[in-house]
């Protein structure tokens, strides 16, 4: 894999209607680790990551990685809709990136990855036939099977359940280590499970502080005394 950049934002400024989502932010996102980004419903984290991945264009400033080159061909996305193409089986799902693209398509690879996100009895079926936490299993296997140095995931285990659920952030942070991610997320727990850095977005127009990060390796343990400390006290900050 090339070496995953840091990306960074300066003087972004952001305007849906009257009210600015963003105005002069200045972030930089740190290269080859896993930013969470955390904040209430609607305070614009959504559109951050939108931004850092090229989907929508900042109205002022600029989005760039700090390595020069561009950001295009370098990212996975995992939005909070799966986009599962409905007329397609799971595993021609988690290879479609690289069939739009015309690249030799691995389904060793893609079976490997739909074992390890507990699907392997499922590669021939169609994704109606699928629960929501199994379609986002296999969305969560399309981004790993791209193999990209910056991942960009929205809320990516909401759908699931909590055992499930901590799984996958094992999975996810093993997996996605050394890339620079950035993760959304509403679960104090994952947070504190998943970052090595933590950002709480608050206000109009948005505001970003960094919040303690519990000390180990990410994916931390769901029982580490730290992690569990870490939880209650961001979710005491963020009921303020
Ligand atoms: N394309 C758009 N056009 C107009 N307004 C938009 C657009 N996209 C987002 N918004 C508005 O920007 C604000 C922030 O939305 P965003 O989806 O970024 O929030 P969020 O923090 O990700 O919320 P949630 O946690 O509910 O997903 C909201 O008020 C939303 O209505």
């Amino acid at each position: 894999m090339p070496a995953p950049p840091a990306i960074q934002l300066e003087g972004v400024g952001l305007d849906f209607g009257a009210a600015p989502l963003f105005r002069n932010l200045d972030l930089c996102i740190g290269a080859g680790i896993m930013t969470v980004l955390l904040g209430a419903s609607g305070v614009g984290k959504t559109s951050l990551l939108r931004m850092l991945g090229g989907l929508v264009a900042p109205d002022y400033g600029r989005v760039a990685a700090a390595d020069g080159q561009s950001l295009a061909g370098r990212v996975a996305w995992m939005g909070q809709q799966d986009l599962l193409l409905p007329w397609a089986t799971v595993m021609d799902n988690v290879m479609l990136g690289a069939r739009l693209r015309g690249d030799r398509v691995d389904r060793g690879r893609a079976g490997h990855l739909l074992d390890c996100v507990g699907l392997s009895s499922h590669v021939a079926d169609l994704p109606a036939t699928l629960s929501g936490g199994m379609r986002q299993r296999v969305a969560l296997a399309r981004v790993l099977y791209e193999d990209r140095p910056v991942v960009l995931m929205d809320e990516p285990f909401s759908a699931l359940d909590s055992v499930t659920r901590a799984r996958m952030q094992d999975l996810a942070g093993r997996m996605l280590a050394g890339r620079t991610v950035v993760l959304i997320t509403h679960d104090p727990l994952e947070a504190c499970r998943l970052a090595d850095r933590m950002l709480l977005m608050s206000g109009h127009p948005a505001r970003l502080d960094a919040m303690d990060v519990p000390a180990g390796a990410v994916p931390r343990a769901v029982d580490d005394p730290g992690v569990l400390a870490a939880q209650s006290m961001l979710l005491r900050r963020m009921l303020q």
